[in-house]
């Protein structure tokens, strides 16, 4: 079953609406997506897939055992992640029906609005309990521990968190979560530490959210700083460090952020003393129009460790 927005009723709409159906009518990507055999469930996978194609192919090291994709909903770079992964193929025709909420909000904006944080009780229902056995000494290349690639498994654990519900891609643990939240850490800890990763490490940590805009400009360029230093100290506890991997590249994060007065500091600060390489990256698939970008930092020194 293909990943297809809904069908909206345009008289319905208000002309700001109108005017975004027309330049989404107009965005090669847009119309990219939806002739994809890969029926990616949205455009952002193209940023995903351009990033990886320019940079050393890094999601696809044979070595990569571990990724985690945070504000992951509808769910594109999973699927770029369960392909490279070996756990999709060219289509998505594993996934079940779905009700695209992302898909109905790029076609009507205001619909972002109606979006709700989950409830403590679901969260508290969600908890997932893994086993963590005796710590064992980490091997990067140990086929052993893990399924080599086949038609139907995968290799490797591919964790999801969203605040929004996202439908079942195969491959892929998805958390529904604040990561924000203390116990969303945890809970992605628990799902990271499976034979073989005991540590609960990820050789790859994704970040594309972006927290809802609330129309105050001040606050949403807060709210963004806020997302980047969440996401650069889950990293710290849980990238594994190049080293480990044993390539001067291993450890990887790539994290989106918006243009802010603090971002300089927080680049200089958090990112290049503790990665080997950084780079800001402005994919030609992101809007030009969008103040987002992207920092790729490949090989996590561990510093702290
Ligand atoms: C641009 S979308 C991600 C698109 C995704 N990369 C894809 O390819 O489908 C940003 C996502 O970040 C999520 N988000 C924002 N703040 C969050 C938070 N505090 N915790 C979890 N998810 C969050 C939003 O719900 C939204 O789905």
């Amino acid at each position: 079953m293909s990943f297809r927005p809904s069908t909206i009723n345009l008289s319905s709409l208000k002309s700001s609406s109108k005017s975004w159906i027309a330049r989404q009518a107009r965005d090669p990507y847009v119309k990219k997506r939806l002739s994809d055999p890969a029926s990616y469930r949205s455009r952002s996978a193209f940023k995903l897939l351009e990033i990886n194609d320019q940079w050393d192919s890094f999601l696809a090291k044979p070595d990569v055992k571990a990724v985690v994709d945070l504000g992951a909903a509808p769910g594109g770079w999973c699927q770029v992640v369960a392909a490279k992964l070996g756990w999709l193929h060219s289509t998505t025709s594993q996934e079940e029906p779905v009700h695209d909420a992302h898909a109905i909000e790029e076609v009507c904006p205001e619909r972002k609005e109606e979006r709700r944080r989950p409830s403590n009780s679901w969260n508290k229902k969600r908890k997932q309990k893994v086993e963590v056995e005796d710590e064992e000494p980490y091997d990067p290349l140990n086929i052993d521990d893990f399924e080599p690639a086949t038609a139907l498994t995968g290799r490797g654990t591919i964790v999801a968190v969203d605040l929004l519900k996202m439908q079942p891609i195969h491959g892929v643990h998805a958390i529904q979560a604040d990561f924000l939240a203390a116990e969303t850490g945890r809970q992605i800890h628990n799902l990271l530490s499976v034979k073989g990763n005991l540590e609960g490490k990820a050789d790859i940590i994704l970040s594309d959210m972006a927290a809802n805009a609330s129309g105050n400009d001040v606050h949403d360029i807060e709210s963004s700083l806020e997302i980047c230093e969440a996401v650069f100290d889950f990293a710290s506890q849980h990238l594994r460090s190049a080293e480990r991997i044993g390539r001067r590249r291993g450890g990887v994060l790539l994290m989106k952020h918006f243009e802010h007065p603090l971002l300089q500091k927080f680049r200089v600060e958090h990112l290049l003393p503790n990665f080997h390489d950084v780079r800001y990256i402005k994919p030609d698939s992101s809007r030009s129009a969008s103040r987002e970008g992207y920092f790729l930092c490949q090989g996590w020194k561990a510093l702290e460790d």
